[in-house]
């Protein structure tokens, strides 16, 4: 389906379509509705029967309909069948309020389980793009939005067409010129309705943009307080979230405005049609061309036929929200990533060995980050890639990972092109710390199991030893069982590092990506990782990215990256005595530049 046509198609269409599973639910919840709207219409009909056996006696509707006679034993069947439908329509509520509220519940779970399971699979510079505050608030605020549509608004609306259908019915039958009367005021209230519900749209549209604009700055903001408490910057950050929360106030305070002048103006019309049933029917009752009882009923339900009406304005405005939250979260669902896996599985075991051939990579539109790059690193050994901040080793390491794919030239792991191969083959092979080390809520024994989660407490333990973590895990409170607060925050910038690199290690995976891996931790620490690591990486093949040369030192080959593209490449040794970029940094970071002045 193409995008307009996506547009166009009405969302609830759309639902209908792809949620297949929903519908004998939605064609019980509907059948029990309409069986209770007729079991609420009868009573009016009931009071119009028992004027009619206190008029009209033994010549009576109850009289002709049942055969009997008696005044007092009409009364008593009108009583007992009353109780009936009271008994009927207060259980199918019942029901309907249950097989209603269920199925909303149903959709919202399953809507909302769906959107984020589709979330994390969009690619990566989908997440990049600055968009997890509206994500959020598609995730949560539009998918309740849509639930309390479902729950009430959709009963609603069933019942009052239905009402309008079955009064309207009685009146024909009944008069067909107080019909006319009674029916007159819906044309205006229709045409209102549909004005209204025009005019609705885009301010409620309006009113999602900017309560998804107010949580992204909030989803922001909080994530980094401290940056904000460091430049002082609280007033201004205050003064941002009072505008966005103001543009939000007011883009609501426009949608209120319309909507509630709708109810003002339908009961206007509702009084003209009661009025005039009121006075018309009433003279016609004393003329002698209306039955008393008839005339009971009608006045009864015109009030029944038109009030209900007064609730059409609330369900709009629920249905007009209800649309632009389904509308959203169908649009997040259309979302589709360019970065798919593909199908092939290896039956060997991975060993990890790397190709990159003549890649050219970058982001969105902008020019390429990588600029033709080649580099091999073969199964078993170590290497590291070093280079300015910006040159673009990060990037190179995504492409590993497929958290985004050349522009072009080819990523193989094992001889494969990693296009080719399944999420669990290439991930699965690959131990991966990134750059800002990202733990969850929960123990560190259970951050540390990420990768790995049926991990017995030995192998955590012990791939917290290799990562130089046990010290500090141990000292902690409750040791393995600590919990670490939502991003790890509780723990210092190296002590995360280190549980990462646990995480990573845990998996024992066939090639392990450190980027940065050792950045944050003092020198100390990074000597004991290092002796670990040398253990850690013995046979298994490792790409590393380091500042720090002295982290790289002992890599079997280490690429020197500028500007996207490999310029020296070479033991560290090789490439001390060639005497190059490399060389220069290593001096400069040893001190020898400072020593040396030429
Ligand atoms: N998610 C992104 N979206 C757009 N541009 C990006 C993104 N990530 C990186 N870049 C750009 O790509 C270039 C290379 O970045 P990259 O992170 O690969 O460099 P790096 O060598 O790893 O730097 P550092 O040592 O600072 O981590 C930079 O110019 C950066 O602005």
């Amino acid at each position: 389906m193409s995008e307009v046509e996506q547009h166009l198609k009405h969302p609830l269409r759309r639902l209908w379509r792809r949620h297949r599973t929903y519908r004998p639910k939605v064609v019980a919840a509907v059948t029990v509705t309409v069986v209770e709207k007729v079991a609420d219409v009868m009573p009016e009909l009931l009071i119009g029967a028992a004027v009619d056996v206190v008029v009209r006696g033994s010549d009576s509707f109850v009289a002709d309909l049942l055969g009997v006679h008696d005044r007092f034993a009409q009364i008593g069947w009108i009583a007992a069948f009353n109780a009936l439908v009271w008994i009927i329509e207060s259980s199918t509520g019942y029901l309907g309020d249950v097989l209603w509220r269920n199925l909303a519940q149903q959709v919202e779970h399953d809507l909302r389980v769906e959107a984020y399971d589709h979330v994390q699979h969009l690619d990566v510079e989908w997440h990049e793009g600055g968009t997890v505050g509206s994500t959020l608030s598609v995730l949560n605020d539009d998918v309740n939005q849509l639930e309390r549509f479902l729950d009430v608004g959709a009963r609603t609306i069933i019942a009052t067409t239905l009402n309008v259908v079955l009064v309207g019915a009685i009146f024909a039958a009944s008069s067909w010129w107080l019909t006319l009367l009674a029916f007159a005021p819906i044309p205006v209230i229709v045409v209102g309705s549909l004005w209204f519900q025009r005019r609705l749209e885009p301010l409620y549209a309006d009113v999602r943009e900017k309560v998804g604009d107010l949580s992204g700055t909030l989803a922001a903001n909080l994530g980094g307080l401290t940056t904000i408490k460091a430049f002082t910057a609280e007033d201004r950050e205050t003064a941002r979230v009072r505008d966005l929360s103001d543009r939000y106030r007011l883009a609501n305070r426009r949608a209120i405005r319309s909507s509630a002048a709708f109810v003002p103006l339908i009961r206007m019309a509702i009084l003209a049609g009661f009025t005039c049933t009121l006075l018309l029917g009433g003279w016609a009752v004393l003329d002698g061309t209306l039955e008393i009882g008839l005339y009971s009923v009608l006045v009864f339900m015109t009030q029944r036929l038109l009030w209900p009406l007064t609730d059409v304005g609330e369900v709009l405005d629920l249905y007009q929200r209800g649309m632009a939250s389904t509308r959203r979260i169908l649009a997040l669902l259309d979302e589709t990533p360019s970065v798919v896996q593909g199908s092939a599985t290896t039956s060997a075991p991975p060993r990890g060995a790397v190709t990159l051939r003549a890649v050219r990579a970058g982001y969105g539109e902008a020019p390429d980050v990588l600029h033709g790059i080649d580099l091999e690193v073969p199964a078993g050994e170590v290497h590291a890639v070093v280079g300015a901040t910006g040159a673009g080793k990060s990037t190179l390491l995504r492409l590993l990972l497929r958290f985004q794919d050349p522009r072009s030239g080819e990523v193989l792991l094992d001889g494969h092109d990693v296009r080719d191969l399944d999420w669990e083959t290439l991930r699965g092979a690959i131990g991966y710390v990134a750059q800002d080390a990202f733990l969850f809520r929960g123990t560190v024994a259970e951050n540390i199991a990420y990768g790995a989660p049926s991990a017995t407490r030995a192998q955590i333990e012990e791939a917290a030893a290799l990562a130089a973590a046990a010290g500090f895990v141990e000292a902690l409170p409750d040791g393995y069982d600590t919990l670490v607060g939502e991003r790890g925050q509780t723990l210092s910038g190296g002590q995360r590092q280190r549980l990462a690199l646990a995480r990573a290690i845990l998996r024992d995976p066939a090639l392990l990506v450190l980027d940065e891996a050792t950045s944050a931790v003092d020198n100390e620490t990074e000597q004991a990782i290092q002796r670990s690591l040398a253990t850690v990486t013995r046979g298994r093949t490792t790409v590393m990215v380091a500042h720090r040369l002295s982290t790289v030192r002992s890599a079997d080959r280490i690429w020197v990256l500028e500007n996207g593209l490999v310029t020296e490449a070479g033991t560290h040794d090789e490439l001390v005595a060639a005497g190059g970029a490399y060389a220069a940094l290593w001096a400069v970071q040893t001190g020898a530049a400072l020593l040396d002045p030429t």
